[in-house]
């Protein structure tokens, strides 16, 4: 093993070669070795990654010195000196960047942690950060994202000595410029550092050309191809493991380093053995393995201010159902559970969800006009659209739930009322679809009318928490899919920040992230469930089939989105669902035409 000298000049060495200041390098270096309690790995982790985001930093907030003092490139280090306090921590920047790109509690002793808060709504295990995973923490970020959080650095004046590499944007694409050479960063790619620094070099020594404009070979998700050659990689679940497995690593970024790559996706089974069902990727149109990362998760999470309340001591007695054992679908008389739904059980003993219960619920969605609705005083939605003077409230539809028994229930978890919590079943896949959708979802069996499929699951955020991100993502071309959770909104007073509520599945969630959208006529429908709480400002969203369906059919459902809505900060796509009935009026001038040409 290399002494701390030697490793520290390796690591200053590296920063030259991406043309930083060595003395400013030098400093950067001590400080986080003392930060790591003096040790090397997070530092040399994936090629100095911590340490380049240090050094952007560094450069992006202090003017750089015009030159080197002479000599110090060939000091050493001098690491072993940790009485010499520079700097304390690290820099402030750095964690007001990381906080917002991995938003996650302040770390912890334990890397994993049972969330136990009585405001969250499961008790799952998941990753608490600590400071080195917190930066490590950003590759889970969609790739545009990770690097659009590259920090604009300023060119120094110097004279003879490199500067800090320059950032640019052009268009989506990013530009890293350096006197050594100017490195194109694709937008849709994931940034690779120790690619930068050999393109960087092999600038260097064809002339250090500012000409030559290099893009950067990035790194393709190599943990999928070899996952479809049946590798399991540490720390993945294998296929054959039965019982739980919380695999929500913090997933570096590949790099050349030789070190095992961490799992992405299993391309066997996109949930990695979270659920009770495997479920596999495929995609037989591009190159793609897999699709963009995310963490999966079977239960959704408190992102951060939501606020949820799930305590025992809110379900009272007509809440729940205490007297009952075993089935209770079973019971001579419906329990409570199932008075609080519609007077019956909202499922048969089959464990469909009854079709007068469908049909209703499709009917609210079809003809919202004719249904109840609930107006905010102070709608969330519109306070965000225009904050200087908001729209009042369209309205919240008065929604239908199906009510679960739960834990203060007396029967068990093969009772006939417990079908959503007991998580998925049927055999599904990810898949990629052909007409331009992305990736989507479909069932490999042919199911009835009334078959649960899976929630939409993702991390609770409140509404102004929402507002942000999609601001953000905005900014960055990137449409996400959050779902209010506002079927109480208006009917209880306004909601009050932290009780307005929505699921983003975008940067954690399940397979419902996956279900494309289809106008009217889709084969799934979205329904409330109540399950922990009565309180119907949380709740679960639980996709059910609408009609039969064939083996092999892409899952769908209708968004609800009004394609002809103009809003800076929730542009629709352009939708290729190919009904008869599609809402996008740009399409159906398309088909208009297309028909008229063929006639
Ligand atoms: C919840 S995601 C569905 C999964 C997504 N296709 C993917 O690849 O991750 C919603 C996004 O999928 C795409 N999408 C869904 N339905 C679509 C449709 N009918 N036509 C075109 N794009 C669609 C849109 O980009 C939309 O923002």
């Amino acid at each position: 093993m290399s002494s701390n000298n030697e490793r520290g000049v390796k690591a200053c060495n590296a920063m030259k070669t991406l043309g930083f200041n060595r003395a400013k390098a030098r400093k950067v270096v001590k400080r986080l070795f003392k930060l790591y309690d003096n040790n090397w790995e997070p530092i040399e982790e994936d090629n100095y990654r911590i340490l380049i985001d240090a050094m952007l930093d560094e450069v992006s907030d202090e003017p750089m010195p015009a030159t080197t003092p002479q000599g110090v490139d060939e000091d050493p280090v001098a690491l072993s000196h940790q009485g010499a306090n520079e700097d304390s921590g690290p820099h402030s920047s750095t964690w007001a960047r990381q906080e917002y790109q991995h938003p996650h509690s302040s770390a912890s002793a334990s890397r994993y942690d049972i969330d136990v808060s009585d405001n969250e709504s499961s008790l799952i295990k998941r990753p608490r950060m600590s400071s080195a995973d917190r930066v490590h923490g950003r590759a889970l970020q969609p790739a545009s994202q990770a690097i659009m959080a590259l920090p604009a650095v300023h060119q120094s004046g110097g004279h003879g000595e490199p500067s800090a590499p320059v950032t640019r944007s052009r268009g989506k694409d990013l530009l890293l410029e350096s006197p050594q050479g100017v490195l194109l960063l694709e937008e849709s790619k994931r940034l690779n550092i120790g690619e930068y620094g050999a393109a960087l070099s092999k600038a260097q020594s064809n002339g250090g050309s500012l000409q030559e404009e290099a893009v950067a070979p990035f790194v393709k998700p190599l943990a999928c191809q070899r996952a479809a050659n049946g590798i399991v990689f540490p720390g993945s679940s294998a296929p054959e493991s039965s019982g739980p497995s919380f695999q929500n690593w913090i997933v570096p970024y590949e790099s050349e380093l030789p070190s095992e790559p961490r799992p992405l996706h299993d391309v066997a089974d996109i949930s990695k053995g979270e659920e009770r069902v495997r479920i596999p990727i495929k995609n037989d149109f591009t190159d793609e393995s897999c699709p963009p990362l995310f963490y999966y998760i079977r239960k959704n999470l408190v992102f951060q201010s939501a606020y949820v309340k799930t305590s025992l001591a809110r379900i009272g007695g007509d809440n729940c159902c205490a007297g009952c054992s075993g089935n209770c679908l079973l019971a001579p008389l419906p329990c409570a559970c199932a008075r609080s739904t519609a007077d019956d059980f909202a499922y048969t003993p089959e464990g469909l969800l009854r079709t007068s219960f469908i049909d209703e619920c499709i009917a609210v969605n079809h003809f919202p006009e004719k249904h109840n609705k609930f107006y905010c005083e102070a709608c969330p939605i519109e306070r965000y659209k225009t904050e200087a003077s908001p729209d009042p409230c369209k309205g919240h539809l008065a929604r239908r739930f199906i009510k679960e028994c739960w834990s203060k229930c007396g029967c068990d978890m093969q009772c006939g009322n417990r079908v959503v919590q007991r998580g998925i079943t049927c055999n599904l896949q990810v898949f990629f679809t052909s007409e331009g959708k992305g990736w989507g979802l479909r069932t490999q069996d042919g199911l009835p009318k009334g078959a649960f499929i899976c929630e939409y699951v993702g991390e609770i955020l409140t509404s102004s928490e929402l507002h942000e991100r999609t601001v953000e993502n905005a900014k960055n071309g990137k449409h996400l899919h959050q779902l209010f959770l506002d079927a109480s909104w208006g009917s209880e007073g306004a909601p009050r920040d932290e009780e307005a509520l929505c699921i983003d599945p975008t940067f954690y969630g399940n397979v419902g992230r996956f279900v494309n959208h289809r106008c009217h006529d889709a084969n799934l429908v979205l329904i409330p469930v109540e399950v922990e709480t009565p309180d119907h400002r949380y709740y679960h969203l639980a996709l059910f089939t609408a009609k039969k369906v064939e083996a092999s059919e892409e899952l769908t459902w209708d968004y609800g989105i009004d394609f002809d809505a103009t809003d800076s900060t929730n542009q629709a796509f352009r939708c290729m669902c190919g009904s008869q009935y599609c809402r996008d009026r740009k399409n159906s001038k398309k088909r208009a035409r297309a028909a008229a040409s063929r006639n």
